[in-house]
């Protein structure tokens, strides 16, 4: 079977801080590599069901993967059913859905404790509220997207007919789920989210550090959700912030083919 970093160009990393901290991260007796999904490992997609991590960062996370003692981790805003088809099909991950609202540890064997959502009656209640708001809002936006989680609803603008309607689309619903209270709302790229749970990537975060008792973590996302996952690295773990937005995280990278590139020099540098 071949490696399949070795199908890769050489990866190259050229912040000099940057690569420094790959190394001795690279070096750490125990390992956790937890991923931010769109955005940070996936560039964004008209079609949600069709974006897939990009080919250099899936290759090094299946390298990463099989590797002693290290752990790779994806925690994202969708769903479990979305990541166990699209990004870990083979089952080699640690996963969290639902922005820290599901877990699947099952890789960690039968006595780690994976959990889905069940929701209360007035939490299903305030979520088919919720997303009967946002039906009525795609209705009367051309081109909009409703899509639905066990805990939640999101509202996407990106494939909308008029562009240029999206910010007050947005707004518009922002103003109606503000409305329904006890909805935790999350604004995204070209989205507006709403949840009944009150989970976020940090208790995500400290969830799989638990779980694995890792030397070293590093957490790498590029949306203000990744902030609270960013916001609980200790300071030998590394923090990686992708794209431009604002970030407690000490490093960036430019988009999903910079991290590719980051998590390949991991991989080759902890083979090593
Ligand atoms: O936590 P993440 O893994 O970053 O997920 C955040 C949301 O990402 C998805 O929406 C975004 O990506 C879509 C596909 O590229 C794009 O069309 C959309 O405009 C983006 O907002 C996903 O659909 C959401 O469920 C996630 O919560």
């Amino acid at each position: 079977m071949t490696n399949p970093t070795d199908e890769l160009p050489a990866p190259r990393v050229e912040d000099d801080a940057l690569l420094e901290h790959l190394r001795r991260a690279a070096g750490a007796e125990r390992l956790l590599v937890a991923l931010d999904f769109d955005g940070t490992l996936a560039y964004f997609t008209e079609d949600i069901a069709a974006s897939r991590a990009v080919d250099s960062a899936e290759a090094a996370l299946e390298t990463l993967a099989g590797l002693p003692n290290t752990w790779v981790a994806v925690i994202s805003g969708r769903t479990m059913d979305f990541l166990h088809s699209a990004v870990d099909p083979h089952r080699r991950m640690l996963l969290s859905g639902s922005h820290g609202g599901e877990y699947d540890l099952s890789i960690l064997g039968p006595e780690a404790t994976s959990s889905g959502i069940e929701l209360g009656s007035t939490q299903q209640t305030l979520l088919d509220q919720a997303v009967s708001a946002t039906r009525d809002l795609v209705d009367r936006h051309p081109g909009a997207v409703a899509e639905y989680k066990p805990g939640g609803v999101a509202f996407h603008t990106r494939t909308l007919e008029n562009p240029g309607d999206s910010d007050e689309a947005l707004a518009t619903m922002h103003a109606e789920f503000s409305a329904l209270e006890g909805l935790r709302i999350t604004p995204g790229e070209m989205v507006m989210e709403c949840s009944v749970l009150t989970s976020d990537k940090g208790q995500a975060v400290t969830a799989l550090i638990n779980a694995v008792q890792p030397d070293v973590t590093l957490f790498a996302g590029d949306d203000v959700t990744d902030e609270h996952g960013l916001a609980v690295l200790g300071p030998d773990d590394l923090g990686i912030k992708v794209g431009p937005k604002d970030t407690v995280a000490p490093y960036r990278v430019a988009d999903p083919d910079a991290m590719g590139a980051v998590l390949a020099q991991l991989a080759e540098l902890r083979q090593g």
